[in-house]
């Protein structure tokens, strides 16, 4: 289940490459369907009683990987809190991609990149290619330079993408929800071309779309996305398991619901932040 790409052997005997979606239903069916954030906030490295330093920042990162990447599907580092530290901040987050797939846990690496098709070939290589030091299993991206200048990500092998739709904050709706002239909203073009992708793909595709939990129910028809979706928002910006289903239907299937504060407070004791993991992904469940 984890970052290992090459699982089997084709029919040519070239390796096959297991695809992103496979990985990420088979994670899901065996641990729920949590994506444990790691965001060191300022205000969660005082919480824990760290120093607002890059050696609390690494302290923090790396007790929460510890803690939680050989329990949940999915770890999903925010890129910006170890940016912010520069090179020292970034070796830092090479530890943690590493040290999450390592422990089991698929990497969704936090960038929200978007670029001209030729700079996002470097992207691609910079988070999806097996050779980089941060290679993790999928990443963020945003759209708006147009969906198909993302394609160097959409064709990593084995890797998967989740492209922001209808994101979690408030300031999302007018620019999201405008419509476009052939009567859809920029949100659901974006769902539908991510559907286009996902096409005949089984028991997921690899594209993903990042819609949040937060959101009202009824904007968006989901229904012909045959891949995943990551759903921010749960927790510290207030939505609840009640509006999880009220936004995506009773079962819950493809949803992978995100939460990084939330769950971080209850650090930074392994065996408390796990406690949390289990609690939440039962609430999921029932
Ligand atoms: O792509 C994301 O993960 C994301 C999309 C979105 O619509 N809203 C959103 O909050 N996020 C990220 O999800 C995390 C939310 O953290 P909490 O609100 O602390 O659970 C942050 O890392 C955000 O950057």
């Amino acid at each position: 289940m984890s970052g290992t790409a090459v699982s089997h052997t084709g029919e040519n005997g070239s390796p096959e490459i297991t695809p992103f979606g496979r990985k990420l239903a088979g994670a899901i069916a065996a641990r729920g369907p949590l994506c444990a954030g790691i965001d060191p906030h300022p205000g969660l490295l005082d919480a824990w009683g760290l120093p607002r330093n890059v050696h609390g920042m690494e302290n923090f990162a790396l007790k929460a990987a510890d803690a939680l990447a050989s329990e949940v599907a999915v770890i999903k580092p925010q890129s910006a809190f170890f940016e912010a530290f520069g090179a020292a901040g970034i070796a830092v987050l090479e530890r943690v991609v590493r040290h999450a797939r390592s422990a089991g846990a698929l990497v969704l690496l936090d960038v929200k990149r978007g670029d001209i098709g030729s700079t996002m070939t470097a992207y691609a290589r910079a988070y999806l290619g097996g050779e980089s030091a941060l290679d993790a299993d999928a990443i963020t991206v945003s759209p708006y330079l147009g969906f198909d200048s993302l394609d160097p990500a959409l064709h990593a092998d084995g890797k998967g993408v989740f492209v922001l739709a209808r994101t979690s904050n408030p300031e999302a709706s007018r620019l999201q929800n405008a419509l476009l002239d052939n009567g859809k909203t920029i949100a659901q073009s974006i769902v539908d071309q991510a559907a286009g992708r996902n096409a005949g793909a089984g028991p997921l595709g690899d594209v993903g779309v990042v819609v949040g939990a937060t959101i009202p129910p009824g904007e968006l028809d989901l229904g012909e996305l045959n891949g995943p979706i990551l759903a921010p928002g749960f927790g510290a910006q207030g939505a609840t398991v009640a509006d999880l289903r009220a936004l995506f239907g009773r079962d819950l299937t493809g949803v992978l619901v995100a939460s990084s504060r939330d769950l971080l407070r209850h650090g930074p004791g392994a065996a408390e932040l796990r406690d949390e993991a289990r609690r939440i992904v039962s609430t999921l469940a029932g």
